[in-house]
């Protein structure tokens, strides 16, 4: 055991992001990866072979169980599953309050251009009448609308009901269902799934005489590798949650 390398293990190890994720800790001088669990796997890998943080990418549906574990076994987590409401992220501070050691991370998206669009779309909101996002994903994704354009759109909101902005104006009277998107709180949200596609989100804002598009492409997967690293290397110095990686990039 090297004292001096951060002992990582990997939650959905085989799965699209695991796999970019086992390959960027692998590369890294200062990480170790100590083990590799995906469906079907004990999770007590972990437990035995001492991991410190555990990166979590699998699935909506299992993801409160995997952190549950962790967080009882002292182990910190950097989390990209997606599926975080308010209700279970209060269930993870629930879990922490007898774990005050334990840091856990959980983001919607890692990469920085990503962080970056939810800033710009949060500055720019109260400026124009009217927002709407449009995500665009592969087809393999369960979850719909994705965990970037839901939390988009509410710091979208919560930024417009600070700055008393009136709802985005809609004379729409008829409406086949879902053709206006799902709402989140008052801002609407369009998916598309798409063969060829990999993370994709466009909001759109316009007022009188002009409209403004903050677009963000992530073409590659390895694109969610450098925050991940950064989470991996910060997490143990940060107890508690914390939603974003915006705090770690001084943002
Ligand atoms: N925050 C961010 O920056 C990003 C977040 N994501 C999110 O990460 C999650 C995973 O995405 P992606 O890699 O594309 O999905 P994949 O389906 O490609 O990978 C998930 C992997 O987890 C495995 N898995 C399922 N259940 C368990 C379990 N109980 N224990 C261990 N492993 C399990 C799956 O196995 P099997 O296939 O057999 O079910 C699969 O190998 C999604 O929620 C996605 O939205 C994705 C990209 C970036
Ligand atoms: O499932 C994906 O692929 C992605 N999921 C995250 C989300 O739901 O926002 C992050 C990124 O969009 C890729």
């Amino acid at each position: 055991m090297d004292a001096t390398k951060v002992r990582v293990g990997v939650l959905g190890a085989a799965g699209k992001v695991g796999q970019a994720i086992c390959a960027a800790v692998d590369a890294a001088s200062d990480l170790e990866l100590v083990a590799t669990v995906d469906k079907g796997d004990s999770l007590d890998a972990f437990v035995n072979s001492q991991t410190q943080v555990v990166v979590d990418f699998t699935h909506p549906d299992v993801v409160m169980d995997n952190l549950h574990f962790l967080v009882e076994n002292g182990i910190h987590a950097v989390v990209g599953t997606t599926g975080f409401d308010d209700e279970r992220l209060d269930r993870v501070r629930s879990w922490l309050a007898d774990r005050p050691e334990v840091g856990v991370l959980i983001a919607p998206n890692f990469a920085i251009g990503a962080v970056l669009s939810m800033r710009f779309a949060q500055a720019a909101a109260r400026f124009f009448d009217s927002v709407e996002v449009i995500e665009l994903h592969h087809p393999n994704k369960a979850d719909a609308p994705s965990g970037t354009a839901y939390r988009t759109a509410r710091l979208i909101a919560q930024a417009r009901a600070e700055a008393g902005v009136a709802p985005s104006p809609d004379a729409t009277t008829t409406e086949l269902d879902g053709a206006r998107g799902g709402d989140v709180d008052g801002v609407r949200v369009h998916s598309v799934r798409l063969a060829g596609l990999v993370a994709h989100q466009e909001v759109l804002l316009g007022t009188q005489g002009e409209t403004l598009t903050i677009r963000h492409d992530s073409i590659d997967r390895s694109s969610f590798a450098p925050g991940v690293l950064l989470g991996v290397r910060e997490i143990g110095k940060r107890p508690g949650l914390t939603v974003g990686i915006d705090p770690l990039l001084d943002l």
